[in-house]
């Protein structure tokens, strides 16, 4: 024998009753004995709640929802069943929904509803559903009998939520199967009281119907069918990955239950529990599903972790004062006096010092806790040796639950690790020595943050999902794109890393999709249905959305950011960066900006700035963290005008020469910057920073190359033109170099803290002039490689290096996302 519960939504519409039918015949074609629980039509219940409300204040718009519902339930009878054999049934619902009227009248004439009459009330959307259900089957060929549970579940008078007689109950149901033929349909939630007044059996009351139906009948399961795919591992509608869970204890499940997970109410399960019957948790709408198999034994599977569960609304109260340390009973008093008052508790945290005991009630109790309290302890926070009672509200506990959590070094790490690594502040922590549950306190706003963090750290440990908010979608930004697209599928595969690109902007349109952009399309495509770009706006939104694991990747050439890096980084949000404004504008700036990074764990990268793609800050900081003192950098950091030394040779124009490059996206979108030294002023500014001098930009010394006419030009398209005017300038130069076998080069020198950008004519036997296409070359002389210096060359610049360059910084965020600490026992049997 197997006991079926069909759930609210199971019965809400036609054509989820016709899935409860299929179901049925399953089992019955198959030669399962089955016994069917069915709930009211989904709002059924809270319909008729709503209208006794109502009737009770004599407030006759009852007779509304008294109409909507009768109409429901024969629109469902009608989109059910054929016309040639409704009527039958239409006129059995007719005369339940007359009652219902009466009733109700009744309710209105004596303005008063009570416990007793409310459950009458109640009573009729089971006893409703049960019939339609019953006959619909009987309709499609399955031997069917309607049951009144009045019949079969006896309790006594505490209406609302009555108390089973189990001896008299069992009895009852096990004398009515042992006479039956065909599948029982039995009411849910309700029952009577051996006088025969109708009772019902609280909240889970279906679900407890059952239960005692499956322990009088000794079933060999009971399945709950409900609207989802059984027990997930969290929310899914916050954790987007969250999947179902094979198997779980009872323990674990009614852990996860009352963490939120309302699947089932596992009090209502208990006389089921109590004799061992496994409960499966089903989907009406995707039966072949195997749902849940809850049982006595949890299962050792993949995960330690069986599920990540939270209460979103807690408020939180500490008792603290000298006059509670090693005086017994305090706590006694404080939970005895709450319990007098009904107020229940939900998590309790308590230091070893015992100076202070803190406790999570319903935000709705804070107030009556913190006075039960205080007038617990008055004459104790008279003498001042309590304190008054504290309340933190807009809080949230997130629990991590499993019983193969018990002795396993390592969880609580992870655990911590991944809320420290996204900025989320731990307010409490309890810990139940069964290591079942470890809960945690934390801000509600980081609720949706900390639940998809801790599902990732523990049941994605092998995928992490990096959230990238992209601004500036120009040459680096657009090339990034095409490189996260050509990439994802094998970052998914090959290396775990799941690619969210969740905003992009360019200075007209911004998108945001917190599932992730689409970045098959092209940048135009994506930000067509864009709206207005603001990027205020867009800061505000990002994190706002409060996600996991996020990176801002500045790809503008512009300020507009700058501003806010401090902010973003102090949000727990990583930046990944070719834009060298931010470091290179006042000392304190950069500075700040290391330490806001350092300070909430988070990444600040941005190794394009200098030499692009090429490890040039890496190599700097890996010599200078293993001991190495840096006495001198030498190089050539402006790829264009390396590109544009190493091409002209007078045959082309000197303007011909700066366009190519800029075609070729080696400039910076004013090439002035470029040419001015600004660029290369900026890259040795840097570098100079890195090393540990605290220089500002002006006082970088710098040889600008360009005419004045240039430097005024307007707009790029007037420079060109004033450049066309001053090619003979640079053709000179380039010829007088020529004639003494020399080439051109912007050289920047950091030297004594002091930083020089010059343009030098370089001969031969001089390492930078073999330097070709937009190569850059850095020596660095140090202690260690003093009478040979450590030389880094290679393509300084250019679209596809510098796009790459941001790529590999986005990745490396992962390695801080919180590695799982302990290894998955793959191998062990499943229950
Ligand atoms: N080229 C190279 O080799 C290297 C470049 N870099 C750096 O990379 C950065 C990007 O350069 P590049 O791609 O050439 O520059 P582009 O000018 O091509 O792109 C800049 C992007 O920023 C966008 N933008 C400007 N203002 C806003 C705004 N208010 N809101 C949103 N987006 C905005 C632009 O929008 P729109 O498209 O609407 O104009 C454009 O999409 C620069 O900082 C540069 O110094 C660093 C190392 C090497
Ligand atoms: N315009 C720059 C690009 C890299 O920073 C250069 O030419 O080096
Ligand atoms: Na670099």
């Amino acid at each position: 024998m197997k006991v079926l519960k069909f759930g609210g939504t199971s019965v809400g519409s036609p054509e989820s009753i016709k899935s409860v039918k299929d179901i049925v015949r399953q089992y019955q074609e198959g030669g399962q004995k089955i016994a069917v629980v069915v709930s009211a039509l989904k709002g059924t219940t809270n319909a008729l709640v709503e209208m006794g409300q109502k009737a009770r204040l004599n407030d006759t718009t009852y007779q509304t929802i008294l109409t909507n519902t009768e109409n429901h339930h024969y629109d469902t009878i009608r989109t059910l069943i054929p016309v040639a054999v409704q009527s039958k049934l239409l006129s059995g619902v007719k005369v339940l929904f007359n009652e219902i009227g009466e009733l109700l009248q009744g309710i209105s004439l004596l303005r008063e509803c009570s416990p007793r009459t409310l459950d009458m009330l109640l009573s009729f959307g089971e006893r409703l559903s049960s019939l339609i259900v019953s006959e619909y089957l009987k309709i499609e060929g399955i031997q069917a009998v309607q049951v009144d549970a009045r019949q079969l579940i006896e309790t006594n008078d505490q209406y609302n939520k009555a108390r089973v007689n189990t001896e008299a109950t069992n009895q009852k149901i096990r004398h009515y199967f042992d006479a039956l033929n065909g599948v029982a349909v039995v009411t849910g939630f309700i029952a009577a009281t051996a006088q025969g007044d109708t009772t019902t059996l609280g909240r889970g009351g279906s679900d407890y119907t059952a239960a005692i139906l499956g322990a009088a009948l000794y079933a060999k399961e009971i399945e709950i069918w409900t609207d989802v795919d059984g027990m997930m591992t969290a929310d899914p509608r916050v954790v987007k990955r969250a999947f179902s869970l094979e198997h779980l204890s009872y323990e674990e499940a009614m852990e996860l239950s009352h963490f939120g997970a309302k699947i089932i109410y596992p009090p209502t399960l208990q006389p089921a529990i109590s004799q061992n019957i496994p409960l499966r948790i089903k989907n009406t709408f995707n039966p072949d599903f195997a749902g849940t198999l809850i049982g006595q034994a949890s299962a050792q599977g993949q995960f330690p972790v069986k599920g990540i569960s939270s209460i979103a609304h807690i408020a939180l109260l500490r008792v603290s004062g000298s006059g509670m340390v090693g005086v017994p009973g305090v706590s006694s008093r404080i939970f005895g006096a709450l319990a007098q008052h009904q107020i229940n508790i939900v998590l309790i945290s308590q230091a070893s010092s015992e100076h202070s005991i803190c406790f999570a009630v319903a935000p709705e109790d804070a107030k009556e806790a913190k006075e039960v309290i205080e007038e617990a302890f008055s004459l104790e926070i008279q003498a001042k040796k309590v304190n008054k009672v504290s309340i933190e509200q807009d809080l949230s506990v997130v629990a991590i639950i499993g019983e193969h959590m018990r002795r396993m070094p390592g969880i609580s790490g992870n655990l911590f690790t991944a809320l420290g690594n996204n900025g989320i502040n731990v307010v409490a922590i309890a810990q139940g020595s069964s290591e079942l549950n470890v809960s945690t306190v934390i801000a509600t706003k980081d609720l949706a943050k900390a639940l998809n963090a801790l599902h990732e750290a523990f049941f994605l440990s092998n995928t992490k999902t990096i959230h990238i908010f992209m601004l500036g979608a120009g040459l680096i930004g657009n090339t990034l794109l095409h490189q996260l697209h050509q990439q994802k599928e094998y970052l998914l595969q090959e290396q775990g890393i799941n690619i969210n690109l969740v905003a992009l902007a360019n200075s007209k349109k911004m998108r945001f999709d917190e599932n992730g952009l689409d970045i098959s399309l092209s940048k135009d495509e994506l930000l067509a249905t864009g709206e207005t770009s603001d990027t205020q706006a867009y800061i505000n939104k990002m994190k706002a959305l409060n996600l996991p694991n996020s990176i801002f990747v500045d790809c503008t050439a512009a300020h507009i950011a700058i501003d806010y890096y401090e902010d973003i980084l102090k949000s727990s949000i990583s930046i990944a960066t070719p834009n060298k404004l931010a470091n290179s504008a006042d000392y304190l700036t950069y500075q700040r900006l290391k330490q806001a990074a350092l300070l909430h764990g988070v990444k600040f990268l941005y190794e394009t700035n200098v030499g692009a793609g090429l490890p040039v800050i890496n190599t700097l900081n890996d010599l200078q963290n293993s001991g190495d003192k840096i006495h001198k950098i030498e190089g050539v950091l402006s790829g264009t005008l390396s590109y544009i030394f190493n091409n002209f040779d007078g045959s082309t124009p000197f303007s011909e020469i700066v366009k190519d490059a800029k075609n070729k996206g080696l400039t910076e979108p004013d090439p002035r910057d470029d040419l001015n030294g600004q660029d290369v002023a900026r890259k040795i500014l840097i570098l100079a920073r890195e090393v540990g001098w605290a220089l500002e930009p002006d006082q970088v010394q710098v040889e600008n190359i360009l005419p004045q006419s240039c430097l005024d030009a307007a707009s790029v398209e007037q420079f060109f033109d004033a450049l066309e005017q001053a090619n003979g300038v640079f053709q000179e130069r380039v010829e007088q170099a020529a004639k003494e076998d020399k080439k051109l080069r912007l050289v920047a020198v950091l030297e004594n803290g002091e930083a020089k950008v010059k343009l030098e004519a370089v001969d031969s036997t001089h390492p930078f002039y073999t330097l070709r296409g937009s190569d850059n070359m850095i020596a660095f002389t140090s202690q260690r490689y003093q009478s040979q210096p450590l030389v880094i060359r290679g393509p300084g610049a250019g679209a596809d290096v510098t796009a790459a360059g941001v790529f590999a910084e986005i990745i490396s965020v992962r390695h801080y996302l919180g590695q799982s600490s302990y290894k998955f026992n793959l191998s062990i049997n499943k229950v």
